[in-house]
C-alpha cells in the first residue's frame, strides 16, 4: 500500500486498517487520521508517537494496559489480536513448556504488581530467553524509567506494524 492510497481512505477505513497498530487503542488511529495528507510512512509514524507523547502519564500507562502479557492467559484462550498473535509466535511463546510459561506468568504477575501495568516488550526482535531475561531485569528498573521504556517498546511494535501494512523494511523506519 501507498501513501497516496493511505491519504485516499475514508475515516471507517483508516481505522480498520491502522486501528491495531496500537495495541487495541484504535482512538489513536481516530486521532491521526485528521491529520491526514501524510508526506510518507515516516511522517505517518510520527503522527501516531506524537499522540503517545502528548498523553499525560495516566493515558500513557493506559495504552500499556491494554496490552496483553506475554505468554499470557489471552494466548492460551486464543483471544489475542491477530497481530500479537504472531508476534508471539515469532519469539517462540507460543511453543512454551509448563515450567516456562509457569516461571513467566509469575513474573508477568510481580512486574504488574510493581509498575501497575503489565510488561510490554516488542516480541519480534527476541525470542523466549530473552523475554525471561528482560522482564527479571526490567523488573528491578526505577518506575519513571520503566515508563519510559515500555512505552518506547509500544513504539518499535507499532512502527513494525506499520512497515507490514505498508510493506517497507522495517530497518529503514
Ligand atoms: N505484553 C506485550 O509486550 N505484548 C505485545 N508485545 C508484542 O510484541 N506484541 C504484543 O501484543
Amino acid at each position: 500500500m501507498d501513501i497516496e492510497k493511505v491519504n485516499s481512505m475514508d475515516f471507517g477505513e483508516f481505522v480498520d486498517v491502522f486501528g491495531n497498530v496500537i495495541e487495541r487503542c484504535p482512538l489513536i488511529a481516530a486521532a491521526v487520521w485528521s491529520q491526514r495528507p501524510f508526506s510518507d510512512l515516516e511522517d505517518l509514524k510520527k503522527h501516531f508517537f506524537a499522540f503517545i507523547d502528548a498523553l499525560p502519564q495516566s493515558g500513557q500507562e493506559g495504552i500499556l494496559r491494554c496490552h496483553p502479557d506475554l505468554a499470557g492467559s489471552e494466548l492460551r484462550r486464543g483471544t489475542l489480536t491477530a497481530e500479537s498473535q504472531r508476534e508471539q509466535s515469532a519469539a517462540g511463546l507460543t511453543s512454551l513448556g509448563a515450567d516456562e510459561r509457569l516461571r513467566l506468568a509469575e513474573l508477568n504477575a510481580q512486574y504488574r504488581a510493581r509498575f501497575g501495568f503489565p510488561f510490554v516488550l516488542a516480541a519480534r526482535f527476541s525470542d523466549r530467553a530473552e523475554v525471561s531475561r528482560e522482564l527479571a531485569r526490567r523488573l528491578l528498573c526505577p518506575s519513571a524509567q520503566e515508563l519510559r521504556t515500555a512505552l518506547g517498546e509500544v513504539k518499535k511494535i507499532g512502527s513494525l506494524r506499520l512497515a507490514d501494512l505498508l510493506c517497507a523494511d522495517p530497518a529503514k523506519l
